[in-house]
């Protein structure tokens, strides 16, 4: 019985709730969270959308009743997309940085409301566009790098123009960082605005909530020449090295838990950047989906998930359980 040797014993280590703490290397807290939120364009809008249960697009008019509960448990940043319901789109998505459109006004009513709260926008065309893709395209389908970066760059330039301390260009457009930051020094906006690429971003079929819910997915063909094939751990970990030598502020992994391998290696590739992953809209829909069906317990499920993000080196998560985390983690 006394045979066991001195090395086989690893328990002794996490007997307690609070040895079992110091096993994390970090822990989750608030500060690490950001809120997607959907503004819609009818001011007074809240309309739940299914295949996201609990999330809803929002009107500006219902902002305050909205997010100022969760400000006042602690909430610290969100990040806005725009769904016009009501604009005429075109092939350039000019309602995007229509002065009077959802995200522009959004951007404004929240820095007036709660000046603490840092707002984050993503930029991108496919909500705005006629044909629901994320850039700028030529007569036979093909992207126009140039004028889909320099669009991009006008767009982010208005949200930082109107307030936003973040923009995040979600569109896979190759040189919109650069284009992007240029702008922002150009204008006097350099020191004003967190830079905050969706670097490693795949063509994943986790997106479909999210399309449902902001009216983006595009009119013909997909996105996979513009998002990264989801085998392509090469060409992430050179996006991730192009948009640091680009001027990116953050770097971003999406989605999340398929891609913790990405996660890991963009903590090493940008040791010296905050870095950001998106727990997107299927795979919360996926949590939230196995604990009705009875797999887990959804608390639990959330935690180990969103654990496991900041396991691979994440800093900062964005994530649709926002809100129940401001509650779980207050208790
Ligand atoms: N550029 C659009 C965009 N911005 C964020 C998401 C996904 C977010 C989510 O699924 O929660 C998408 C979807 C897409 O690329 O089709
Ligand atoms: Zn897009
Ligand atoms: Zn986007």
């Amino acid at each position: 019985m006394a045979s066991m040797d001195i090395a086989s014993i690893l328990q002794g280590g996490y007997q307690h709730p609070l040895s079992r703490s110091w096993q994390a290397r970090r822990h989750i807290t608030k500060s690490m969270l950001m809120y997607p939120i959907f503004i819609t364009d009818d001011p007074d809008a809240y309309v739940e959308i299914p295949s996201l249960p609990g999330q809803a697009r929002w009107g500006v008019n219902k902002l305050e009743g909205f997010i100022g509960p969760l400000v006042q448990k602690g909430l610290q940043s969100v990040i806005l997309f725009g769904v016009p319901l009501n604009c005429v789109k075109d092939d350039r998505g000019t309602p995007a940085d229509d002065p009077s459109g959802p995200v522009i006004l959004a951007i404004k009513k929240l820095r007036t409301l709660f000046p603490s709260l840092y707002i984050a926008c993503d930029v991108c065309l496919c909500e705005y566009t006629s044909h629901g893709h994320c850039g700028v395209f030529r007569l036979d389908g093909s992207i126009d790098q140039e004028p889909s970066a320099a669009r991009i760059a006008e767009v982010a330039l208005a949200y930082a123009k109107a307030g936003a301390h973040c923009v995040a260009p979600s569109d896979m457009m190759d040189g919109r960082i650069k284009s992007i930051k240029r702008a922002l020094i150009d204008a006097g906006y350099g020191n004003q605005c967190t830079l905050m690429s969706y670097s490693a971003k795949f063509a994943s079929a986790l997106y479909g909530p999210f399309r449902d819910a902001a009216g983006s997915a595009p009119a013909f063909g997909d996105r996979k020449c513009y998002q990264l094939p989801p085998q392509a751990k090469g060409l992430a970990r050179r996006a991730i090295q192009r948009d640091v030598a680009e001027g990116a502020d953050i770097v971003m992994v999406k989605p999340a838990m398929p891609y913790l391998d990405i996660i890991q290696d963009a903590a090493q590739l940008a040791p010296d950047h905050p870095l950001a992953c998106y727990q997107v809209s299927g795979e919360y829909a996926m949590v939230v989906a196995g604990a009705r069906a009875g797999v887990y317990d959804l608390r639990t499920m959330a935690f180990e998930s969103v654990e496991s993000m900041v396991r691979a080196g994440c800093t900062l998560i964005l994530t649709y359980f926002t809100p129940q985390f401001l509650d779980w983690l207050s208790e």
